[in-house]
């Protein structure tokens, strides 16, 4: 399996716990207080079957509560997405105090795409430094957030110049949190994984499988060998990534003005590039409409705001095209992966959407950028190149061309 959710997920979560009975009291830092339940709520049955199993296992995790009877305890879905079932559970306290917290319920099988330990560890770090839900609690199959109060954004707010300049910014201190453990790029990894099991599926719907069928997974792999080249020829940095910046993730208060950069299933040390390509892959929205894909100026706001939050007017020309050349070829990147995990999906996920489609989607979508990208890529390292030569030719500082 790409992502076995074996015991260190739970020895993970018990680990902390341990280290917070060891100490014996609360550590200075809260975060490092996570209670965990081996406790777990079945997915498939409905919000109010589901709420006894939900009332036992916050009283589990949280026993300041378990005197409280189940009329204190509220629970409704808040979306069904793609990959989790989220609820939001309000616990009545006994002073009329409301608290408010997410469960959310890890899909069947999504053990396949996501390594859920990676997310729980990245979690801990990003929640300390600002970033996200706080993490409440872990359990058998998910685990509890504090819940946020404010609004999701809809794909169409992702090009609206103040928020873009604003996700740039909160996006550019995302990638300067340092995460412990190894910072080796995962990307290939992850997708050469998604490689092998996505090329290795049978349907049992006739349908499907005859769609599947018409994959050349000879062709994927020459894409694959090939991108992989001119990525890795750019040398772009390595930082760690949230590799899922979709609308659906961030959310506004727009009292406070404050953007939250939610979920971090996919997250994990990657290239910079991959990261903006794929938020700019999202400007499509969810009927996957390529022509919203931001113009050049609209990323060159962003780089803007990315590079030099406090000053967006410095930045050079030279940086804007160099980070221009980055995204475009990442953003090749993105298409494939998400091309490969929706097959994977197609195969293990219980939920009702057409991946098998959806893989077509973003393959085709990467066949038709593939060129143009490939070019711009090729033309950029051949000037560097050629700029190089002249500068130790004539000993002109190399910053300058
Ligand atoms: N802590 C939170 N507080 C309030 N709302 C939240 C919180 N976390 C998530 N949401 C809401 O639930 C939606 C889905 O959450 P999330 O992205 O975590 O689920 P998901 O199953 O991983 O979805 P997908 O796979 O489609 O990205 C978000 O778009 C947001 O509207």
């Amino acid at each position: 399996d790409p992502f076995p959710l074996s015991a260190s997920v739970l020895t993970f979560s018990a680990n902390v716990l341990n280290a917070m009975d060891v100490a014996g009291e609360a550590p200075n830092n809260c975060n490092l207080q996570i209670p965990f339940s081996s406790l777990t709520v079945d997915h498939s049955l409905r919000v109010p079957e589901m709420k006894p199993s939900l009332v036992r296992l916050c009283k589990d995790l949280f026993h300041k509560w378990s005197n409280l009877d189940e009329s204190h305890f509220f629970a409704e879905r808040v979306s069904g997405g793609i990959t989790n079932l989220l609820l939001k559970v309000s616990v009545k306290e006994h002073n009329g105090n409301m608290v408010h917290m997410t469960v959310r319920l890890y899909g069947p099988n999504t053990e396949y795409v996501i390594n859920r330990e990676r997310e729980l560890q990245a979690i801990h770090y990003l929640s300390a430094a600002g970033f996200g839900a706080k993490l409440l609690g872990v359990f058998g199959n998910g685990m509890v957030q504090s819940f946020i109060h404010a609004r999701t954004l809809e794909p169409l707010d992702l090009r609206k110049p103040k928020l873009a300049a604003e996700i740039a910014k909160q996006l550019s201190r995302f990638h300067q949190v340092e995460i412990p453990g190894s910072k080796e790029p995962q990307l290939w990894n992850d997708i050469f994984k998604f490689f092998e099991r996505a090329s290795n599926l049978t349907f049992d719907d006739h349908e499907k499988q005859k769609k599947y069928k018409t994959i050349s997974f000879k062709e994927v792999h020459t894409e694959l060998i090939k991108l992989k080249e001119l990525t890795g020829s750019l040398n772009a940095p390595v930082v760690f990534a949230h590799n899922d910046l979709l609308s659906g993730n961030l959310m506004l208060n727009d009292d406070e003005e404050k953007l939250y950069i939610i979920d971090f299933e996919y997250g994990s040390y990657s290239y910079r590039g991959f990261d903006i390509g794929n938020h700019f892959n999202e400007y499509a929205g969810y009927d996957c409409d390529y022509t919203l894909y931001p113009n050049k100026d609209e990323q060159f706001h962003f780089f803007r705001h990315y590079l030099q939050p406090e000053r967006p007017d410095k930045v050079s020309e030279k940086d804007l095209k160099a980070l221009y050349v980055e995204t475009s070829c990442y953003m090749l990147a993105s298409h494939l992966y998400w091309a490969l995990w929706a097959l994977i999906q197609a195969k293990m996920s219980p939920i009702d959407f057409d991946y098998l489609g959806y893989f077509f989607l973003r393959y085709n979508e990467y066949k038709r950028q593939r060129d143009m990208c490939f070019s711009l890529g090729k033309s950029y390292l051949s000037a560097s190149k050629t700029g190089h030569c002249i500068a130790l030719c004539v000993g002109v500082d190399q910053s300058v061309l």
